[in-house]
């Protein structure tokens, strides 16, 4: 299989397609101990999840042991530990982006806290044949809100004075289809993950490739209602961002954002504690080749934004370099219990040599 020329490259490693685990990160060369290898600033989608919100900083993911930290911007519902984080934050953003943020905050406070982010373990995934009914199910008012947005730019353009082709009663089809969908049940976490990975899609269109490169999911949600709290924020997101975004706001790219982020997601977590304190998450997509093993000989750690890669050890020319996905207290589990956590919680077999070995 030809590798895509988005895949990162490096005279230390190169990345290779391997028979049991998809592609994979070899070493190139004779690798000492505490090398760098990697270092990845790539943050392309990202969700604070928000009952961190006020202690966790919007921009560097800085944490003050639980602290309320000092800047607080309720308008975009992101707190930041100094000025110059706010400011790179908004610098990141864009003016779209700083409008988009707030409309979804605006919305999010104007209603209760609502549940839907929780999904249900163990039940089943929906299939193809279900996520593409539940897309097509909510295109034709997709297609009316489109056209109410529409209607309110050229109101704009126009000092107010409207004249879509006079049809006054398509105007008010339009907008109650957009009425009805602000009213459907909220899913906040779900808007910020959509919302992050469409900003960087607007601001970023030269780095999408690298995203589409990553191994993917072609049924990336939980259960059915997790599907259904997607094709609802499709309508919210519609409905309320801000027009310049409007075209990215598609069935195709929110799908596409959820089937990537399913295998590639790394946790935000504290740096301490053996970070004890899930944040939230991330997709790094040049983080995103190197392989899971149980006896991982690459060690990842966070600075801030940025992942930095480091041998673990010295790695002979030739060997896979590997991280482990499990979190502090997962790694003492017993061999069955790694390979049902990482079945349950990554969909694989793992096929590392500490498991498959005798
Ligand atoms: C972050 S990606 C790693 C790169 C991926 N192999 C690729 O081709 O892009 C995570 C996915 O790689 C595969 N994978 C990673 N570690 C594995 C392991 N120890 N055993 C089997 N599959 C593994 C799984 O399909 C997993 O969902």
């Amino acid at each position: 299989m030809a590798l895509s020329t988005s895949i990162p490259t490096s005279p230390l490693f190169e990345i290779r397609q391997t028979a049991h685990s998809g592609r994979a990160v070899f070493a190139a060369q004779d690798i000492p101990a505490d090398t760098l290898i990697w270092r990845c600033d790539d943050l392309a989608l990202s969700v604070l999840i928000r009952d961190y919100r006020r202690e966790v900083c919007g921009e560097c993911f800085g944490y003050e042991h639980g602290r309320d930290l000092r800047i607080r911007e309720a308008s975009v519902g992101f707190a930041f530990c100094s000025m110059g984080c706010w400011t790179l934050w908004k610098q990141r953003a864009g003016e779209v982006g700083v409008q988009a943020w707030t409309a979804v905050e605006t919305l999010v406070r104007t209603r209760s806290k609502e549940d839907a982010d929780m999904a249900d373990v163990g039940l089943p995934r929906p299939g193809m044949g279900e996520i593409r009914e539940a897309w097509e199910g909510v295109e034709v008012q997709a297609a009316l809100i489109r056209i109410a947005r529409e209607v309110e730019r050229d109101a704009k353009a126009m000092n107010g004075v409207v004249q879509i082709g006079g049809s006054v009663m398509a105007t008010k089809q339009h907008r109650r289809a957009l009425q009805k969908a602000l009213m459907q049940p909220i899913s906040p976490e779900i808007m910020s993950f959509c919302l992050s990975g469409i900003l960087w899609k607007h601001n970023n269109p030269q780095h999408w490739s690298r995203l589409l490169a990553l191994a993917d999911d072609d049924m990336p949600y939980l259960d059915s209602d997790n599907l259904i709290a997607f094709t609802s924020t499709y309508l919210h997101l519609l409905s309320i961002l801000p027009l310049p975004l409007l075209p990215l706001v598609t069935p195709k790219t929110l799908f596409l954002l959820s089937s990537r982020d399913a295998h590639n997601a790394f946790g935000i977590r504290s740096l301490e504690d053996d970070g004890s304190e899930y944040f939230g998450y991330g997709c790094w997509p040049d983080a995103s080749y190197f392989n899971h093993s149980c006896g991982p000989n690459v060690e990842k750690s966070r600075d801030g934004r940025v992942w930095c890669f480091r041998a673990g050890r010295d790695i002979r020319k030739g060997e896979e370099l590997c991280i482990t996905y499990l979190s502090g207290q997962e790694r003492k589990l017993s061999r069955e219990q790694r390979m049902n956590m990482l079945k349950e919680n990554w969909g694989f077999d793992c096929a590392c040599l500490r498991c498959v070995e005798p």
